[in-house]
């Protein structure tokens, strides 16, 4: 022991090789444990909505807009407030219809250009010189350093700063400088990016969010269901793959495959056209409304047919191939009577809104015809050879995981799943039983074992865990007791639809419940929270996000726009900076262009949910606690020096 502290306290003074040395990083790490903390920016559910995803992301939830309050209070009127906000999410759009009306445009940035640096100025407060030094645009940084940084000794600041502000314009650089300014304050406002899960689906640009992700200073991602389902795709999943080109059908989005990825559709959509080239295929109509000509959305719906069917049988291979997942009930297709058009659920006869099933054998109802074997072949290789999907895929990897501890917080996208009392649910994982924040880790290690395992029975069950994280009625992320696509396509009856809630869902108001979780999760701060998506709140229907006086916060995002006749807004997200915790509400996303045009911010509402009676430093963070760690050793390496046990490096 005494040898493994001496080894470490040696390659630390390789570090820090004197005294002197040793000693400024101490004074250097004590300073930042006192500034504020940083600011954290929540985000769930975004489902492919890029441009409102990427809106947000300017405006921070609202806190670009409380800047510009704090900074101008009441000597701007709100109006000018919100042109300037608009100017920082789009500086050069906003510009540029600025430069069509403006007759004097140098005063116009003159004055922009001191608003700017004023906000900037205490956007760069919260941090170290050398963290903003890190986050300066190239092309500017110097100037920019000068005329943030506060020069108290200084006797004619002012014609200092006119001097800069006026060659900035004179050798036209003011509109380059206003952009980099405004992506600077737009950079400095949120420290730390949650993306509490589902980003994919739905929405048309999932790959556009995680290349803007990608980009992002810092971020972490808590998978959620729709983002494990195409990890499993991207690994070749046969089940995952069918349900993410089923939804990509669904929603008129097939263009993400074929253009965002590169994926060949061809051989699915030549087959679904001969068929069901008759077939009106009307329980496959889209949702939503996609800019289709007429045969696009024939075409389309013809696809999604034929995906359906092959995601049942694949589904079917699946279950059986995997007893252990306890999933039989969910294979449906034997219980057809192809002649009737019927199915027998639960003992009860029901009708087949369609019955035109060409490519199944009642017989062998799971197995695929040779075509249809043949275009899952080539879907799987595919997927797996699409370079991008595989890089986005390994950011969710590196970046991710099924939950996260994070500055006394608990995120995953859905719940924990529980038993009716209220008591972790126990679940068995191929053969073993695991239950609360085990089963998390359990699943999690079975999903990079899917992409990593040398062993191939391992890596296989690791593909299959991914399906399975999609629906299961004990996947954490899903949570709901059956998944019903096949009753939601086939079925009139609207009870059949219904996919009940694990009781998790019912105990959020129960602190003992909440509590417990939190314990099992290793917070046992009075202070701590747990925040989850994946459930739309209505808020029309009067349902709130905030749950368990507190302690809870579904802050689904609501960015679907196919959901947001259910709730009634365009969702929530989640600030938590030196302050406290601010949720914000938000209406629908027009557009970037309304955004711009209209100025128009959708950040609509603010409520604070919990204040702090002191300003949050950075000492109360998880990050203050390695760098009080940091201090620690630093101060042994100190005393090393000086007692003589280690020689400093001159
Ligand atoms: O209406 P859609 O897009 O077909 O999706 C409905 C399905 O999506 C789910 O809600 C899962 O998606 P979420 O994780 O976004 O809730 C299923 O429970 C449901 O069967
Ligand atoms: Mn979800």
């Amino acid at each position: 022991m005494r040898q493994l502290e001496e080894r470490y306290l040696e390659r630390l003074s390789q570090l820090y090789p004197t005294i002197a040395k040793a000693s400024t990083e101490i004074i250097n790490l004590q300073a930042i444990l006192n500034l504020p903390k940083g600011t954290e920016h929540f985000l769930t559910d975004i489902h492919g909505e890029y441009e409102a995803f990427a809106h947000v992301l300017k405006n921070g939830s609202g806190s670009v807009r409380r800047k510009i309050d704090d900074v101008f209070g009441n000597t701007l009127s709100s109006r000018d407030k919100q042109t300037l906000a608009t100017l920082i999410y789009y500086p050069k759009e906003k510009m540029d219809r600025i430069k069509k009306t403006e007759k004097n445009m140098e005063d116009w940035y003159k004055i922009t250009l001191y608003r700017l640096i004023e906000i900037c100025k205490r956007t760069a407060s919260k941090y170290t010189r050398s963290k903003v030094r890190k986050a300066l645009p190239a092309d500017f940084a110097y100037v920019i350093e000068e005329l943030i940084t506060e020069k108290k000794d200084m006797t004619d600041k002012e014609s200092y700063y006119n001097a800069i502000v006026s060659t900035i314009i004179r050798i036209g650089r003011a509109e380059k400088f206003i952009i980099a300014m405004s992506e600077l304050i737009q950079r400095l406002t949120v420290d730390h990016l949650h993306i509490v899960g589902d980003i994919y689906d739905r929405g048309p640009g999932p790959h556009i969010i995680m290349d803007k992700l990608m980009d992002y200073h810092s971020v972490d991602i808590q998978w959620g269901n729709h983002d494990v389902l195409w990890m499993g795709a991207a690994a070749g999943q046969r089940g995952c793959i069918a349900n993410v080109i089923r939804i990509c059908a669904r929603y008129g989005n097939l263009d993400i495959l074929e253009e965002g990825y590169g994926i060949n559709l061809l051989p699915l959509a030549t087959f679904a056209m001969n068929t069901y080239r008759d077939d009106p295929c009307e329980c496959f109509k889209l949702k939503g409304s996609p800019n289709y000509s007429t045969s696009e959305m024939l075409l389309d719906v013809k696809m999604h047919k034929a995906i359906s069917v092959i995601q049942f049988k694949v589904e079917g291979q699946i279950i059986k191939k995997n007893p252990g997942f306890k999933l039989d009930k969910r294979n449906l297709l034997h219980h057809i009577d192809y002649e009737k058009g019927t199915i027998e659920l639960d003992g009860k006869e029901y009708k087949m809104l369609d019955s035109n099933f060409p490519t199944i054998d009642p017989k062998k109802p799971y197995a695929l015809t040779k075509e249809e074997e043949d275009i899952m072949e080539r879907l799987e290789r595919a997927f797996e050879n699409c370079e991008k999907l595989q890089s986005h895929m390994h950011f969710l990897l590196n970046k991710g995981g099924l939950y996260k501890v994070y500055n006394g917080n608990l995120l995953y996208h859905g719940c924990v799943p529980l038993k009716e009392d209220g008591n972790l649910k126990s679940v068995r994982i191929f053969g073993h039983t695991y239950k609360g924040k085990g089963l998390y880790e359990v699943l999690e290690s079975y999903v990079r074992k899917g992409f990593y395992a040398m062993d191939s029975k391992e890596k296989e069950r690791g593909k299959d865990i991914m399906w399975y994280i999609w629906l299961s009625e004990n996947s954490p992320l899903f949570g709901k007791d059956k998944m019903a696509t096949f009753e939601r396509y086939f079925l009139a009856e609207k009870e059949t639809h219904k996919e009940k809630k694990n009781p998790y869902y019912l105990l959020l108001e129960d602190e003992k419940v909440i509590c417990h979780i939190l314990k099992e999760f290793g917070l046992e701060n009075k202070d701590a929270h747990i925040i989850n998506g994946h459930v739309p709140v209505k808020c029309k229907d009067g349902e709130k996000p905030i749950k368990c006086g507190g302690k809870v916060l579904v802050i689904d995002g609501g960015f679907s726009r196919a959901y947001q006749k259910e709730t009634g807004i365009a969702g929530y997200t989640l600030i938590y900076n030196s302050y406290g915790l601010i949720l914000a509400a938000h209406e629908p996303f027009e557009s970037t262009e309304a955004a711009i045009e209209k100025e128009s911010d959708i950040h609509s509402d603010s409520t604070v949910v919990k204040r702090t009676l002191e300003r949050k430093k950075v000492e109360d963070t998880d990050v203050g606690r390695h760098l009080k760690e940091q201090i620690a050793d630093l101060e042994v390496l100190l005393a090393a020096y000086r007692s003589g046990v280690i020689a400093e490096r001159l």
